[in-house]
């Protein structure tokens, strides 16, 4: 039987849990497809609820399954709690660059997930569409800057043409594994210094790095 696309039969040694953020019909779908599956499609649907899918890959000889949640981008169809960003490690912020207004939205959705999401998330802002470029409505120095200004990683990618997806998802599921590292390495020092086991030892690593700080009930973006 053919494999599917990145996925092999390895004891799992992390799970990162990546959600998909931003308005309707910017490609969330399409660019999660093209990361999970390879495949694209020109008249996707609008997403209803919640959707996850897989991709399992090395990173620096670990196994790692990539969860890439997806959710719907229209405010009717919204389903975003903060039960889609429980225990997420990475986010994809995604505007599409022919439409100002989805890149006017994006302060709110950082906002959004700044209120329900660990404090420590990696987030990576993407510009999709860059295929369409003679339609471009957003410079790629507006986006930059304010990737710089609020600590993003920042990309334009185009799930058609399979620009740069790949690029987006390993940048963000390399730099989640680099911080967990770190975290492992300074939990397993404080507890060979107390003489315990290490608390991140095993497989199957639970992820989430740490809880928010405060309530989150009067932070979250209104409609
Ligand atoms: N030209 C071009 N079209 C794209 C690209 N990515 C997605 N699209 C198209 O844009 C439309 C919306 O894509 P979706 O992936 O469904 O958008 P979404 O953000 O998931 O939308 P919601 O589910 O409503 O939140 C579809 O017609 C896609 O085929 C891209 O990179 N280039």
């Amino acid at each position: 039987m053919a494999k599917k696309h990145g996925d092999f039969n390895q004891k799992i040694d992390y799970v990162f849990k990546v959600v998909l953020i931003g308005d309707s019909a910017v490609g969330k779908s399409q660019l999660l497809a093209r990361f999970a599956r390879n495949e694209f499609s020109l008249d996707s649907k609008a997403t209803i609820g919640v959707e996850f899918q897989t991709r399992t890959l090395n990173i620096d000889h670990k196994t790692v399954k990539a969860q890439i949640w997806d959710t719907a981008g229209q405010e009717r169809y919204r389903a975003v709690t903060s039960a889609y960003y429980r225990g997420a490690v990475g986010a994809m912020l995604v505007y599409d660059m022919t439409k100002r207004q989805s890149f006017d939205h994006v302060a709110r959705w950082l906002e959004e997930l700044r209120c329900h999401a660990d404090k420590n998330i990696v987030i990576m802002l993407i510009g999709n569409k860059s295929d369409l470029s003679t339609l471009r409505a957003v410079p790629t120095e507006d986006a930059k800057e304010f990737a710089q200004r609020e600590n993003l990683f920042f990309l334009e990618t185009s799930a058609l043409e399979s620009i740069n997806v790949e690029s987006a998802f390993l940048t963000v599921l390399t730099e989640i594994y680099r911080v967990i590292s770190k975290k492992a390495l300074v939990a397993n020092e404080e507890s060979n210094s107390n003489g315990n086991s290490s608390l991140l030892k095993g497989t199957n690593i639970a992820i989430p790095l740490e809880k928010p700080a405060g309530n989150t009930s009067a932070c979250c973006m209104s409609s």
